[in-house]
């Protein structure tokens, strides 16, 4: 309930136009009812089955149901009489074609009016999911699959609405028509309504009954769903490694296996959802063959003249199509809930990290950072990565982590931005603690260029520029000489203006990688996380981008963490770390005299070079 509950609050961005859809509904609902009370007296007069009546009744009462139809009885006699029957039956057919054509204009302006609230709504989904998904901590995202994100932000939104907001049309104007009816069938004869009711509660349980199986299947398909999404996603990244290997046939065999699976809760989904439609049909005319049943045996009695008989089928009639409507969202809701629900659990997640009450404001770094006693472990369920790691990370100096792959030296560098918090110790800039500081201010300090060049499908100038704001063309261009990226981004064919493709597939790793460093120019960061890249470029441009590097960290506060031993000789410390523990600390020339662990890693790289 919770999440129809925030559905509603969607709805309520809507509340002028939903008043319009409401109000139209209500209209529609008036000219379906108008049109039935207008048959009794006419086919009673029409048959002859009444004398016409010729003195009006002494005292109409709305209150008086008898009253309203001897009234009505004598405008038609009146009528009957001066314009003869033909013309009144014209009239009336007249008047019926009428009220049917506001009916359905009235129709159409609610359905006109809903239009822009589903899609609306849908929207607004859409981008609170996403706007929730980059507020997230990356934690959330090692442990969620990402194929099962992308699929609650595109089938499980679209599912709520072609599922939800598909009925919200039928909610808001079925009750009106059916309550209409039903209240002209009470006035009619109330023992053939309670009996018709009765039967229209218990259909109404039995369909109730399968729709709620239906939430159920729906959830378990949309996980399997984005568990395909997973899967695809995942091969398209590694196309290359499953080609090289000739897995094709081993990966196409695992797919297959999934979408076998979504396969089979499918057609279980199908087939439940499809018993509605004639398990209603069928629940429909066995409440019209009883209510046949019934109400005749009334007319038989003489309890019920035939002509009332006649106008009560009629207006039941006009509350079966809408009943049956219900029905169907009702079903539809159901399904609709769980895909809503997965996009909620989403939208639920609380966010780890936020800035505190009265956090501080921060636009420079005066004095550095440090990590005293920081221990990390990524979940509860996974082992501590890093012990009891110290050092400091003066203002202007440079900071080399080195050590086997898996020491801890891309965690290390994730802590200062923040983007996980230590488990226990603490980290401080200018001595006070990360926590203390706006997040934005604290990120804004840092400028990070990872080892993959993380590039969007967007051109060069908005991938240097990046969400940066009051940026000139003169100073990207400024950025990406410095990058040495400016010779290379005017020759080609739309200069700054050239898109770049999926994550920048249509440049080169060098050229990717000399972007990502003028955009870090652009920032001009405080602090620069440099991750040195692993991947091997031609010598032409490793120099390239090692000379962008170098003028990037020129005079600046860094943090590096080193691949290649050979380019952090001359930082000011470099800290040893194995398996989540510092071993060794001190300068290039320090620890290449103590022959411990560092001496033996650039040994191990001399001999592999
Ligand atoms: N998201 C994660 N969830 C759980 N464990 C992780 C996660 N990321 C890294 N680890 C673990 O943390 C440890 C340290 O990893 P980290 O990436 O910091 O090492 P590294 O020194 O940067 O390695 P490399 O040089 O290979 O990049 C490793 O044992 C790794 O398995």
């Amino acid at each position: 309930m919770n999440s129809f509950r925030r559905l509603l609050g969607y709805l309520a961005n809507y509340r002028g136009l939903v008043t319009l859809a409401i109000v139209s509904n209500v209209l529609t609902a008036i000219f379906t009812v108008v049109a039935i009370p207008l048959f009794q007296p006419f086919l009673e007069l029409l048959f002859e089955q009444v004398e016409p009546v010729t003195e009006a009744p002494a005292e109409v009462s709305i209150f008086d149901v008898e009253s309203i139809g001897q009234q009505a009885n004598f405008w038609m006699s009146e009528f009957i009489a001066t314009a003869g029957k033909e013309t009144a039956l014209a009239w009336v057919c007249g008047f019926i074609l009428l009220s049917f054509l506001f009916k359905n204009l009235f129709r159409y302006a609610a359905l006109f009016f809903m239009s822009p609230v589903r899609s609306g709504i849908v929207r607004d989904l859409r981008n609170h999911l996403y706007a929730h998904l980059l507020q997230l901590p990356m934690g959330y995202f090692t442990e969620e699959r990402k194929g099962n994100l992308l699929s609650r932000i595109t089938s499980d939104v679209q599912e709520v609405e072609s599922s939800i907001l598909n009925v919200l049309e039928a909610i808001f104007r079925e009750p009106f028509i059916i309550v209409g009816a039903l209240g002209y069938m009470i006035i009619t004869s109330p023992s053939l309504t309670v009996f018709v009711f009765g039967l229209m509660i218990f259909t109404g349980v039995v369909i109730g009954g399968v729709g709620k199986q239906l939430k159920r299947s729906s959830t378990v398909i949309q996980e399997k769903l984005g568990d395909i999404v997973s899967r695809t996603e995942e091969s398209l990244g590694g196309l290359r490694i499953i080609k090289s290997f000739g897995a094709e046939k081993y990966q196409a065999g695992r797919f297959a296996e999934l979408n076998d699976s979504y396969r089979h809760s499918l057609v279980r989904l199908l087939w439940r959802r499809d018993l509605s439609s004639p398990l209603t049909e069928f629940l429909g005319i066995a409440t019209v063959a009883l209510l046949l049943w019934y109400g005749s045996r009334e007319v038989f009695s003489g309890s019920m003249e035939a002509s009332t008989f006649i106008s009560f089928i009629f207006a039941f009639y006009m509350v079966i199509d809408p009943a049956k409507n219900l029905s169907k969202a009702w079903y539809n809701i159901q399904k609709g809930l769980g895909a809503l629900d997965r996009v909620e659990e989403v939208l639920d997640l609380p966010n780890a990290i936020v800035d505190n009450q009265g956090a501080r404001t921060r636009d420079a770094v005066e004095t550095g950072l440090s990590l005293r006693s920081v221990s990390f472990q990524y979940s509860n369920h996974t082992p501590e990565v890093l012990y009891d790691i110290s050092f400091d990370l003066p203002k202007g100096k440079v900071v080399a982590l080195a050590g086997g792959s898996g020491g801890g030296k891309s965690t290390i560098a994730d802590l200062l931005p923040r983007f996980y918090d230590p488990t226990s110790g603490s980290i401080t800039l200018d001595g006070h603690d990360l926590r203390d500081y706006r997040l934005k201010d604290l990120r804004d300090r840092f400028g990070i260029v990872s080892q993959e060049a993380i590039l969007f499908n967007d051109t060069i100038y908005n991938n240097i520029v990046f969400g940066l704001e009051n940026v000139t063309p003169d100073q990207v261009e400024e950025a990406a000489r410095v990058a040495n990226a400016h010779d290379f981004i005017t020759a080609t064919p739309a200069g700054y203006q050239t898109n770049i493709g999926d994550r920048g597939n249509k440049l080169s790793g060098g050229q990717r990688q000399r972007l990502t460093i003028a955009r870090a120019i652009l920032r001009n960061p405080d602090v620069l996380i440099l991750d040195e890249a692993t991947s091997a470029l031609d010598a032409e441009s490793e120099r390239l981008v090692q000379d962008a590097l170098q003028k990037l960290m020129a005079g600046r506060t860094a943090l590096i963490i080193a691949h290649r031993l050979s380019t952090i000789q001359n930082a000011d410390e470099i800290i040893v770390l194995d398996r989540g523990r510092i071993v060794e600390r001190g300068t290039h020339l320090g620890l290449l005299g103590r022959g411990g662990a560092y001496s033996k890693l650039v040994a191990l790289q001399a001999a592999n070079e």
